[in-house]
């Protein structure tokens, strides 16, 4: 007997707060992607042994599939049986088999198919497969080998693959609902940041389940003080720690401005955050605490970043033509100090930005590398840019701007020598989190 449900997450771009929001006290602004990770599964039948199986299957890349074996003596053991290594996938099972303790006897053969929206990752060489419903490239190198964009591929991952498993279990799961929503978070949240090696704020996972956020994180000691080592406590653990303690982290849900919209650039690079943020973290012990003044005056322009957004949006609805004005002056590139909400937005970045350079300099971290300065620089003298940043940890990954609706970027930087290294990411903002799929929309690709 099959039984087939499907959910997808969107991808992230983190606009304001990367790295100081790895500290609980500092806000940051995430937008949601249109991107999204995606995973079909589905119940086979029962193996009448004592274990059972769960297969992650990765067709976009080379076939990738990691098939893990889950079997129960005191604690549970998973174990894949090609010797495939994939932190992310086997993390997911892992927490979520620990929280729903399914008697292995009992459950199903479970098989469970991702497929990942194409901003994601580099196009390269992949060929783009597509049914009426969806479209995916296909590479012909396993996950690790494809150039990603930075869009929290892993994030989404796990919080798709702990959705759907957590479906089979709990049959009755609704994603729209705040308690699941809860549930799914706590849950990918623990098993990424075991997988990630506890470095990460967690704003990717969030982002992928409540949607477009400004965030807060929670303290990292929640999931550092669960008892990994000891698998007789670890379950109990896990379920207290998910379903009755209170995570004190901030996901307010925010959409950008109307008429204002997110585009990203790849530069086909990508960054390793885990090796920046050390950097950084050197950077900041050993430069206290004027390493803190310079949080703090990031911090202020985050805040007043946000705080403009806020203010953009409250302009639209208070005095609409004043506010279609506004965008009518950004598409053609007219001067734009008199508007006080754009004014405060470009200084706010300038303010984040500088200070970033400043780390970068001192830090050797490649934050905003001068490749990404002079390429953002001539970015903001296009026609309808608010503002461009070196999204989250910055580096090598896709840059971002925030843009008018009506700007044509590809129009305006195509065949220029300035933007030859850039690549405009077919994606949007969306505020979408987490989401129930119809498992057909991703039969027959071609
Ligand atoms: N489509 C996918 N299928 C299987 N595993 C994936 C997929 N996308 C991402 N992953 C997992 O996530 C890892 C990438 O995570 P990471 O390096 O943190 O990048 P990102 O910044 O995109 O999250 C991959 O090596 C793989 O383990
Ligand atoms: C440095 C950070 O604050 C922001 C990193 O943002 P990215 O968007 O660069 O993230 P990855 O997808 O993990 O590469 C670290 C964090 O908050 O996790």
């Amino acid at each position: 007997m099959s039984s087939l449900r499907a959910f997808s997450a969107p991808g992230k771009a983190l606009l304001a707060g990367g790295y100081l929001v790895l500290d609980p006290q500092y806000r940051s602004y995430v937008v949601a992607l249109s991107s999204r990770m995606h995973c079909v599964v589905d119940k086979q039948s029962d193996n009448g042994q004592d274990w059972f199986t769960v297969t992650i299957r990765s067709a976009q890349f080379d076939n990738d599939e990691w098939k893990y074996t889950i079997c129960k003596h005191s604690s549970y053991e998973i174990v894949e049986v090609n010797g495939k290594v994939n932190p992310f996938a086997k993390k997911a099972v892992e927490v979520l088999v620990n929280y729903c303790q399914p008697d292995p006897r009992e459950t199903e053969e479970l098989l469970l198919e991702v497929f990942s929206d194409p901003g994601y990752h580099s196009v390269g060489e992949s060929t783009l497969k597509k049914n009426g419903h969806k479209q995916f490239r296909f590479h012909s190198s396993t996950i690790t080998k494809v150039p990603k964009t930075g869009l929290g591929s892993s994030a989404g991952l796990v919080t798709v693959l702990t959705t759907s498993l957590l479906s089979v279990f709990q049959p009755e799961l609704d994603v729209t609902s705040p308690r699941y929503q809860r549930i799914i978070h706590n849950l990918s949240q623990i098993a990424h940041c075991q997988a990630q090696g506890k470095v990460g704020s967690g704003f990717d996972v969030a982002a992928a389940v409540f949607g477009s956020i400004i965030y807060q994180r929670f303290d990292p000691k929640l999931i550092e003080d669960l008892p990994a080592e000891n698998p007789s406590l670890y379950s109990a653990a896990l379920v207290d720690l998910v379903d009755s303690t209170d995570w004190n982290f901030t996901h307010e849900n925010v959409t950008l401005p109307p008429g204002i919209r997110v585009i990203m650039g790849d530069v086909s690079s990508g960054s390793e955050t885990t090796k920046l943020v050390a950097k950084v973290k050197a950077w900041y012990q050993q430069n206290y605490p004027k390493s803190l003044d310079v949080y703090e005056n990031i911090n202020r322009g985050n805040l007043a970043f946000i705080n403009g957004i806020e203010k953009l949006t409250l302009l639209s609805s208070n005095s609409p033509a004043s506010y279609q004005e506004t965008l009518d002056k950004l598409d053609v590139g007219a001067d734009l100090s008199e508007s006080a909400e754009i004014d405060q937005l470009r200084k706010a970045v300038i303010q984040i930005r500088g200070n970033l350079q400043l780390i970068t300099g001192e830090s050797g971290a490649d934050i905003e590398p001068s490749v990404q300065t002079e390429l953002l620089d001539c970015c903001v003298e296009l026609n309808g840019v608010i503002t461009g940043v070196v999204p989250g940890a910055g580096g090598y990954d896709a840059i971002a701007l925030i843009i008018t609706e009506k700007a044509d970027i590809s129009g305006q930087t195509s065949g220029k020598k300035d933007f030859s290294a850039v690549t405009w990411l077919d994606l949007h903002q969306e505020n979408t989190g987490i989401a129930e799929e119809s498992p057909s929309h991703y039969r027959n690709l071609q």
